[in-house]
């Protein structure tokens, strides 16, 4: 099955068309501030803006950021990055303050050919998320009305059963934006037949989410580094006193199990820096994994760890990387995601990181972007790629 792309649309022409564009503009906050820290996935998506907007669409942009619960809450207002795209467009963005409501309804009509508006968070309904068809589909209907055609470039949300990524599309003529072919156009080299040793690198804090995809992984890889707040699960699988540390206690069982299956593909810290809260001054200590106490908190992996891990990816030819070693946000607990990212850049090796705040942490580290073989804008997106599941926004897009 093929997929229809953003030049067969523009070859169609578009000018004066309205063209609603599903972007992954879920970008890092500073928590204190509200300040977008890393705008990465705002400029990934400007190749397929720009050449609808130099082409005289109308075109009508939509996003998810963070996750809110279905409703509105000013914390994720996707305002700040209405303000930064416009920036890089170099051409003010229109902000509509609700997402389907009067706000967005005078927005889009009001837009002239060549303009771009952005419309409120798509999670402030409840819709977007609903695993309701009858409810998604009613809130696909509202964000189908803004659009003569579609174009989905949201790579990082395209493993989202979501309305926006997987009901609109029936809905209105489709196609897949520069971004998402370009990002599978990569990601499938890792799928087919990848250099070996292929190692892949976990971490971050979507633990529920990512331990689901280890299972799959296991078998096609070489070997499996877990780091960040993922590792505590497994550390309490094997009987060892996390703290508290993030630990995803319904998992335990499924941990202990993966570690038994594994073959010793699977490599945990060592070592962990422990802190007394979560916070960038609290006092830390690195102590062994069999010495975390029972009051303080896993903030990063130790320098041990990452002489391990870095031993283990050396002789790697392909790497695979999703998910910070630890709160790198804060410098003292940075130090492992940058031992970890400059052991991926030494290895001679085709290295990809996916995944929001780790290709954010590449960045804020000062690390060479172009020492990876490619920095994708999807975590889970790209982990469930390489999976080989069928992944609900593109198989969308192929019908
Ligand atoms: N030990 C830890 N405890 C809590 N949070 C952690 C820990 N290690 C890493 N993190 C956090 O994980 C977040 C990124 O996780 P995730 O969203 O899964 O990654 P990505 O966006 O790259 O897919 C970062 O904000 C980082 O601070
Ligand atoms: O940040 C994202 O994914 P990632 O952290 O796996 O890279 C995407 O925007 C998807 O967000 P979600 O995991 O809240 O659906």
């Amino acid at each position: 099955m093929s997929i229809r792309t953003l030049d067969d649309l523009l070859a169609e022409g578009v000018s004066g068309r309205r063209v609603l564009v599903r972007a992954d503009l879920n970008v890092p906050l500073d928590k204190q501030t509200g300040a977008i820290t890393d705008d990465g996935r705002i400029r990934a998506v400007l190749p397929t803006l720009g050449a609808l907007v130099e082409a005289g669409a109308k075109v009508v942009v939509c996003s998810h950021l963070g996750r809110p619960k279905g409703a509105p809450d000013p914390q994720f207002s996707l305002r700040p990055v209405a303000g930064r795209l416009g920036e890089l467009l170099g051409a003010p963005v229109h902000f509509a303050t609700d997402t389907v409501g009067d706000s967005a309804r005078s927005t889009v009509a009001d837009l002239a050919d060549g303009q771009v508006a952005l419309l409120e968070n798509l999670r402030f309904n409840a819709g977007e998320t609903s695993k309701d068809e009858a409810e998604r589909g009613a809130f696909a209907d509202q964000l189908a009305a803004f659009g003569d055609a579609y174009v989905d470039d949201a790579f990082g949300a395209v493993h989202r059963k979501h309305a926006s990524v997987y009901d609109v599309p029936p809905r209105l003529p489709h196609v897949a934006g520069r971004l998402v072919l370009r990002e599978v156009e990569v990601l499938s080299k890792l799928t087919s037949d990848p250099e070996r040793p292929y190692v892949v690198v976990l971490g971050g804090s979507k633990v529920s989410d990512k331990l689901a995809v280890i299972e799959a992984l296991l078998p096609t890889v070489d070997r499996l580094l877990i780091g960040g707040g993922m590792c505590f699960t497994f550390l309490k699988a094997q009987g060892l006193e996390v703290g508290t540390s993030l630990l995803e206690k319904d998992m335990v069982e499924t941990c202990r199990n993966l570690l038994e299956r594994s073959g010793g593909k699977i490599l945990l810290p060592v070592d962990v820096v422990v802190a007394d809260a979560f916070a960038p001054d609290a006092a830390h200590d690195t102590v062994r994994v069999d010495g975390i106490p029972s009051h303080r908190l896993g903030l990063d992996v130790g320098p041990e760890t990452v002489a391990g891990f870095t031993a283990a990816l050396s002789p790697a030819k392909t790497i695979f990387w999703n998910g910070p070693m630890g709160v790198f946000e804060m410098p003292a607990f940075a130090a492992g995601t940058r031992g970890i990212a400059e052991a991926i850049t030494k290895a001679d090796a085709f290295s990809v990181v996916g995944g929001g705040d780790s290709a954010a942490a590449v960045r804020a580290l000062g690390l060479d972007e172009s020492s990876f073989g490619h920095i994708s804008t999807g975590g889970g997106a790209s982990l469930e790629y390489l999976e080989g599941k069928a992944l609900p926004g593109i198989a969308a897009l192929e019908n």
